[in-house]
């Protein structure tokens, strides 16, 4: 299974922060220089490399004398502002050393949410891939707010992960990496070293955040593993801390947790749906529907028992049956308010209806994935 990290071409490497701030305590620029170091020397093998780095917060909160993380939004987003730009400086400082430039990229979920965005977003990185230059993302802090956050930066670094095709996800952080419980709380824990990214079980070995200043935990890193998966990438999980650790797995040597992906990633416009954190709205399906879906065929009007929401036509949404349960999601071609009249319709009433006829689906199969 792991040779096929020594082939990986293109890598995405997710350092969270409690690494990165050495557990609060400012910016670790020697742990910073290390792994320039180490980006530097896969780039000369050939490999693009691109950084997924937190740390901004907690490093703005040490530049404004902050000795605990505040709760109120504006003050987050402050510190993020004051720590990104010391983050940047760092990097460039580390990068420079070893001969390579960088590039500072914040996104919001909205950058990816819109398909222009999403598709201008991939085009910089890679016009960035092919100078050479290292790119370093983060969440742009400063703008966003609770409902349209990434929040930990393992999911932004799954979807980066989608958005570039890479091979490989490396998320490194403080742990050796997945443990069967939280080595913090049980001592017994054992390494998991292989496994498939989907495997169910690992959610339930997983928890929250280590210390105070991380936000996401082992969770959002399996669900990671799960999300970057969808595209064909592999994901490791392993220590920050440990020596070369870069160069070590490349080179194939067992560290950490290896989670594989399987062996049909979806279409990259599919990728696209699936990676949506946010849906604009709710279309309850009838069981003849949910039957149809589940056979790989287009939703029609006729059934749709209830429509949540209000959406503009090209909006996506969530198809859920009676019980709730997300069966899909997709590119709805009638707005909310077209869609609660023609709902329970047959699709030949459309044109009766509304006076037009767009489409004769409301979700075509080819702007659907299902969950
Ligand atoms: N099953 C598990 N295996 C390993 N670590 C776990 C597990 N469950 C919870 N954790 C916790 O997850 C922490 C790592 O995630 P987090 O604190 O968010 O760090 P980062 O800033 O690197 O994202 C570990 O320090 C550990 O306490
Ligand atoms: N975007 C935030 C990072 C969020 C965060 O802490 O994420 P993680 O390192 O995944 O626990 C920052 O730069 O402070």
């Amino acid at each position: 299974m792991r040779s096929r990290l020594q082939s990986a071409r293109r890598l995405i490497v997710k350092v969270g922060s409690a690494l990165v701030t050495n557990n609060g305590a400012g910016l670790d620029l020697g742990a910073l220089q290390e792994w320039a170091r180490q980006i530097a020397a896969l780039r000369a093998e050939g490999r693009e490399v691109l950084l997924v780095s937190s740390g901004a917060i907690a490093a703005g909160m040490q530049r404004l004398g902050w000795s605990t993380r505040p709760s109120a939004m504006h003050e987050l987003q402050a510190a993020a502002a004051v720590g990104q730009m010391g983050l940047a400086q760092a990097y460039e400082g580390a990068f420079s050393q070893y001969g390579l430039a960088c590039a500072q990229i914040l996104l919001t979920h909205e950058d990816l949410a819109d398909r222009t965005r999403y598709l201008n977003a991939r085009s910089t990185l890679s016009t960035l891939m092919e100078l050479g230059v290292v790119p370093v993302i983060n969440e742009n802090d400063t703008v966003v707010y609770d409902e349209i956050k990434f929040g930990d930066n393992d999911t932004l670094g799954a979807l980066v992960a989608n958005l570039t095709e890479a091979d490989c996800l490396v998320i490194l952080t403080d742990q050796s990496g997945l443990y069967t419980a939280d080595p913090r709380k049980d001592p017994s824990a054992t390494l998991i070293s292989e496994g498939d990214a989907d495997d169910g079980r690992f959610e339930a070995m997983a928890g929250g955040a280590g210390t105070g200043i991380s936000r996401g935990g082992m969770i959002t890193k399996v669900r990671a593993a799960k999300r970057a998966a969808r595209s064909g990438a592999d994901t490791v999980i392993a220590s920050g801390r440990e020596p070369d650790v870069l160069l070590r797995l490349v080179a194939g040597e067992a560290l950490g947790s290896f989670l594989k992906a399987g062996n049909s990633p979806l279409a990259a416009r599919k990728q696209w749906l699936a990676d949506h954190l946010q849906l604009a709205g709710t279309l309850v399906l009838d069981e003849g529907a949910v039957k149809a879906l589940h056979e790989g065929k287009s939703l029609l009007s006729i059934g749709v028992t209830e429509v949540q929401g209000q959406f503009e036509r090209g909006a996506v949404v969530a198809c859920r049956d009676a019980a709730g349960r997300e069966l899909a999601r997709g590119l709805i071609n009638y707005s909310a308010s077209e869609t609660r009249r023609i709902a329970r319709r047959p699709s030949a009433d459309i044109e009766a209806l509304l006076g037009y006829v767009d489409e004769p689906e409301l979700i075509h199969r080819d702007n659907m994935v299902l969950a």
